[in-house]
């Protein structure tokens, strides 16, 4: 594991200035607790391969759950070494979901955005930069937040973004972040900013040196030694070359003790650049033949060009000039396919963009659906709960007509039945039994059917009354009609007729079998048990019977005629039965 990454290291010293800013890290308190770990994460910058060696120390079993994530962010910040970046940036995005807002989590997404941006993953890059620019809201430190700045600006600036990458530079300028490391990094990457824009202000000389002064106090040596090729770049292209004269040996002494190939590329492009401009042919020559030797896959066309440049002009310088030529050809093929690069990367920066813009319009189109969708259940539920109270209104009101028609119907019935019968006896009234009374007779008519009609009255009820009161007189009366229910047939139709007076119509009956049964009616009467009511009196009744061969089928006159009979009864003695003379 250990030689894997050392041998890691030294790959990745020979990588581009675009990994190499992968390690630029500021240490945040995300070991918790445990101090193996916490020397690891300040040594790994200082002594790459020491804190390699300690990862092989930890006892994975008794980390916590935030120590452990934080291992497995040092495993991924190693794996970087193993020069497979892609490998690194899945080992990130693996960690990536189980990191909740905080330190740690601005970190991983840090070196993602780095990681996604050198290997031109656009899409990627936009979207992790994207996530870093809103996790920035949060509560985060000084520290974490002015890495965040630091490395969206990086990635802007790769990206060819410069207007964002100016926007990054500036927040890190801004004056809440006072460290000494700070304001180197800041000065720094905004050097580096008017040095990939090409358009160095007239006071780049000071500014330069006002970052190398900075950094210096900051003890921050890698930056120091950036400032210092930034700063030889501009003399190179002012042709300032005493001065630059000062700064190469610097610079040489820089690269040995950091060995990055920033140096063997870039740095080497432009000494060639620089011995060239001093004539020193062999020495330009030896340090362009550098730069190419350290790029065969030529990753890095822009130095490579430089570097093709410089080898023409001296071969130029020397004679040689089909060399020249060969090398001006080289130069030509590798602009095209820079060229071609070039409109690559701004295509892929175009889609990209068009990518996230897509996205967020239809997260946009989405939050639009989902509100849309809300309001829509939020007025079902308004309507779901119109209908129930409408249906509730319904039901209330078909019950409540229900319950009217219902009591309209009981008060009906009681309104009829008060119409029609007595209240004391139950017995039709007397204009009841005589609505009956006339169709029945009507119907027997027609079916040439005999129809009697007793009549009986109580003699001398009035003396009841007088003598034992009402409740008595009542009760007699009540236990009359029993006494006639009883006696008459089923299919007679009894009524009370008025005060003490009682009818009897029966069908099918003459009036002989009509006598029969009013004389037991009347020994009914006259045998009725009346101390039950506490009294004990005498009690009778007088009858008049007749029927239908007698009177004829017309009411009045069969009434008349036993009511006739009824009175003859009452004046030859009471207690009579008579029976009409016709
Ligand atoms: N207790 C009670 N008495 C009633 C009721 N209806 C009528 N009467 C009484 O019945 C009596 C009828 O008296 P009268 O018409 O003089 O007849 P009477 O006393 O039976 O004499 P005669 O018919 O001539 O034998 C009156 O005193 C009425 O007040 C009733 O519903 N209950």
């Amino acid at each position: 594991m250990r030689g894997i990454i050392v041998r890691g290291i030294k790959f990745l010293k020979k990588q581009s200035i675009a990994i190499f800013f992968l390690a630029i890290f500021v240490a945040c308190p995300c070991w918790a607790g445990n101090a193996l770990l916490k020397k690891i994460d300040s040594i790994r910058l200082t002594d790459t391969e020491k804190a390699a060696a300690l990862m092989e120390q930890v006892e994975i079993s008794s980390l916590s759950e935030q120590e452990r994530f934080f291992f497995e962010y040092l495993q991924a910040y190693f794996s970087t070494f193993s020069g497979d970046l892609a490998h690194t940036l899945n080992l990130y995005s693996d960690l990536l979901p189980n990191l909740a807002p905080g330190e740690l989590k601005i970190r991983t997404l840090g070196s993602m955005l780095n990681i996604a941006t050198s290997m031109s993953k656009w899409q990627q890059s936009f979207e992790l930069g994207s996530i870093l620019e809103s996790e920035l809201q949060g509560p985060y430190s000084l520290e974490s937040k002015f890495n965040a700045y630091h490395n969206l600006a990086k990635a802007k600036l790769f990206a060819e973004q410069y207007s964002l990458a100016k926007y990054y530079v500036e927040r890190m300028l801004d004056g809440v972040f006072d460290k000494a490391s700070h304001r180197c990094i800041a000065y720094t990457t905004q050097n580096e900013f008017l040095d990939r824009i090409d358009e160095y202000p007239l006071d780049f000389e000071s500014r330069a040196n006002h970052a190398i002064s900075e950094c210096r106090a900051a003890s921050q040596s890698f930056y120091e030694i950036l400032n210092q090729h930034l700063l030889f770049r501009y003399y190179i292209s002012n042709s300032q070359l005493n001065i630059a004269d000062s700064l190469i040996v610097k610079i040489k002494h820089g690269i040995e003790q950091f060995g990055f190939v920033y140096a063997d590329s870039a740095i080497r492009s432009a000494f060639a650049e620089y011995y060239l401009l001093k004539q020193d042919l062999p020495t330009a020559r030896e340090q362009a033949l550098k730069v190419i030797d350290a790029d065969p896959n030529e990753q890095y066309a822009e130095t490579l060009i430089t570097a093709y440049t410089t080898l023409a002009e001296v071969a130029k310088r020397e004679g040689n000039f089909e060399q020249a030529y060969q090398y001006l050809n080289k130069k030509t093929e590798l602009r095209d396919s820079f060229h071609k690069q070039s409109v690559a990367k701004s295509l892929a920066i175009q889609q990209a963009k068009f990518n996230l813009a897509e996205k967020e319009s239809e997260l946009a189109l989405m939050s639009e659906r989902y509100k849309l969708a809300k309001a829509e259940s939020e007025l079902s539920v308004v309507q779901l709960r119109n209908n129930r109270l409408l249906l509730g209104l319904v039901c209330v009101l078909l019950a409540g007509l229900c319950l009217w028609s219902f009591r309209n119907r009981t008060v009906q019935q009681r309104l009829r039945v008060l119409a029609t019968t007595d209240p004391l006896t139950g017995l039709y009234n007397r204009a009841h039994f005589t609505d009956i009374a006339d169709g029945f007779l009507q119907s027997a008519k027609l079916n040439n059917q005999t129809v009697s009609l007793m009549l009986l009255d109580l003699d001398h009820f009035k003396r009841v009354n007088d003598d034992f009161g009402h409740k008595v007189g009542d009760w007699v009366l009540r236990e009359v009609v029993r006494y006639l229910h009883e006696l008459a047939p089923k299919s007679a139709t009894l009524a009370r007729m008025g005060g003490e007076e009682f009818a009897v119509l029966l069908r099918e009956t003459c009036s002989d079998e009509a006598m029969k049964l009013a004389e037991v009616c009347r020994t009914a009467v006259e045998t009725l048990e009346t101390h039950m009511t506490g009294k004990k009196f005498n009690l009778s009744a007088s009858f008049g019977v007749c029927d239908t061969n007698q009177t004829g089928y017309k009411l009045d006159t069969l009434l008349s005629a036993a009511d006739l009979a009824l009175h003859q009864s009452k004046k030859y003695g009471r207690n009579h039965v008579y029976q009409h003379a016709s």
